[in-house]
């Protein structure tokens, strides 16, 4: 057995090789900086990098940065290095012209590695496994996929606004809509992926999964944690973010399982079972070559890109609105016209109600909730511009700079829904545009590795929006000013708790709704 001596003289060595390892990398990018090849930036500390300068509100930080050193600046963290685009037509060079080198991940010790056991579509590499987990997984959000699911989503937006109709006492009492906006995401992915719902914000499993996918978020953020730049603290025993990690990976598996077990045992008992993404992923798990840790993190992709994401802009939407009631009027006033009060808005009305669809691309663009996106990473040395962006750098979409660009979207800090009541493009469409100044945001990424979930995700939102605007009006509490600057996770993820009150438009809403039965203190306003 190695003595104590040993032990240790072994530590300081490695801890002194890495050391060493991380110097000359780190050299290595100085020295193509001060050779004028790599794209300019700000010179962080050695071994770490710019990381201590990103820790708050990095949007913010990589925003000046941006208008510093221009729309194509590089940076180091820890060992990695980045370039970040904060222009539209960079990120149409490179991502989507050149998407055969800029369309891989980096393989995040904690994301990759350690949570993803290396399956998550949105962790792996660009390479044939990520290609057949994408087809898979594309074939349950394709447009028709979709519309297929209408009827589901439209109810789901019933059931939360009978909800919140209850909860808030038809406008008596204030009420903080965040986890019925969550819930209400949560069940639109368990139908699709298990054939399943839950009842009401009480049922375990919400804040379960709330919790579970809270934490991913927190833990494998871009610049979320330091051992995926620092690779010598892996091997510091008991580090808590490790722990944690594997903590994390138990629960995904734990619950993802259950559930596709669930699918599986009824499947076996010849159970009338709905049709999903679990059971269609266990009827051709043998044809594809999945075993079960892929099927988990098929279904995981869905839990993880679906739920947190749609459910963060309907909760920003809800948090901001109250504070513009002259929009909400004019949105209320356009969905009275075209809906009228005898039904709720369907998705079928979405082309003709285009001042509501200019608030959610407003929402969205002013509240991404994920400004640093998901990294790429190149595979191959690239000439641009005159510089040099190397094999293994990661890029970063900086689309709070481009969210806030003053020629692109005048006085960009104003909420104003008016900027966008021309634009007829879905998402999905705007992404595709040729020219890249028009596109209508970039929340949902670029690319080869663009989200495979927004016109699932678009039909959501607007359907959420469309039926708050409809039925309530949202009024901020005089005592409880909501924080729009403030969020709660690392990019811009979700607002802080607020509440509001949420007073019913009309007499019809509760007829609608099918909640006369529902006791209230007050009778509507
Ligand atoms: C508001 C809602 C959403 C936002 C803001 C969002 C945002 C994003 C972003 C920024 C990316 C990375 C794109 C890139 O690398 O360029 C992404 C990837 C992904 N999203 Fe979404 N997403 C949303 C909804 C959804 C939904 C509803 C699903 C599925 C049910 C989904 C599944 C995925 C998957 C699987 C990936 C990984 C794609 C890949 O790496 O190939 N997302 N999303």
């Amino acid at each position: 057995m190695p003595s104590l001596h040993e032990f240790s003289a072994v530590t300081i060595l490695s801890g002194v090789v890495a050391f060493i390892y991380v110097l000359l990398r780190a050299f290595r990018h100085v020295k193509a900086r001060v050779l004028g090849k790599l794209p300019p930036g700000p010179i962080g500390f050695p071994i770490v990098g710019l990381l201590p300068f990103v820790a708050r509100f990095p949007e913010l930080v990589l925003h000046k940065w941006a208008n510093e050193f221009g729309p194509l600046f590089s940076m180091r963290l820890g060992n990695q290095l980045f370039v970040v685009v904060s222009d539209p037509q960079v990120v149409k060079d490179l991502i989507v012209t050149n998407g055969a080198i800029f369309s891989s991940r980096k393989e995040m010790f904690m994301k990759c590695e350690i949570i993803f056991a290396r399956r998550g579509i949105t962790a792996m590499p660009y390479n044939d496994a990520w290609r057949k987990h994408r087809r898979l997984a594309a074939l349950f959000l394709t447009a028709k996929a979709v519309s297929e699911y209408k009827p589901n989503l439209e109810f789901e937006v019933r059931e939360m606004l009978r909800a919140l109709y209850s909860q808030g006492r038809a406008g008596a009492v204030p009420v903080n809509p965040q986890a019925h906006l969550s819930r209400v995401s949560l069940n639109n992915i368990l139908t699709i992926v298990f054939g399943t719902r839950t009842d009401s914000v009480d049922d375990p499993l919400v804040a379960h999964w709330l919790m579970l996918s809270r934490e991913f978020m927190n833990y494998t953020g871009p610049v979320a944690n330091w051992v995926d730049f620092i690779p010598f603290l892996r091997n510091v025993p008991y580090l808590p973010i490790v722990s944690r990690g594997k903590h994390l990976h138990q629960g995904l598996v734990d619950t993802c399982s259950s559930l596709i077990n669930d699918v599986d045992r009824r499947m076996k008992a010849g159970e009338d079972v709905p049709d999903c993404m679990a059971k269609y992923l266990l009827r051709v798990r043998e044809e594809q070559q999945l075993d079960m840790l892929d099927i988990v993190f098929l279904c995981c992709a869905f839990m993880i890109g679906g739920v947190e994401t749609t459910a963060a802009v309907k909760q920003w939407f809800a948090a901001h609105i109250p504070a513009f009631p002259l929009v909400q009027a004019r949105a209320q006033a356009e969905l009275d016209r075209v809906v009228g009060r005898d039904r709720l808005p369907q998705a079928e009305d979405e082309k003709d109600l285009p001042y509501v669809r200019a608030i959610v691309k407003e929402i969205e663009r002013v509240h991404n909730p994920f400004w640093l996106g998901t990294p790429h990473l190149s595979t191959e040395d690239f000439h641009y511009r005159g510089h040099i962006i190397p094999k293994n750098t990661g890029v970063i979409v900086n689309t709070y700079t481009m969210h806030n660009n003053s020629r692109r979207y005048p006085n960009p800090q104003e909420f104003n829904p008016d900027r966008y009541l021309t634009d007829h493009h879905s998402s999905a469409e705007s992404a595709n545009l040729a020219d890249p100044y028009k596109r209508d945001h970039w929340m949902y990424g670029a690319g080869r590795r663009i989200c495979p979930g927004i016109t699932l995700a678009e039909q959501e939102i607007f359907l959420a929006v469309a039926g708050l605007l409809w039925a309530f009006d949202m009024q901020e509490l005089p005592s409880e000013p909501i924080d729009l600057h403030e969020y709660d996770g690392l990019s811009g993820r979700s607002p802080l708790p607020f509440r509001v009150k949420m007073v019913p438009r009309h007499e019809s809403v509760a007829e609608v709704l099918g909640t006369a039965d529902i006791p209230c203190d007050v009778g509507v306003a």
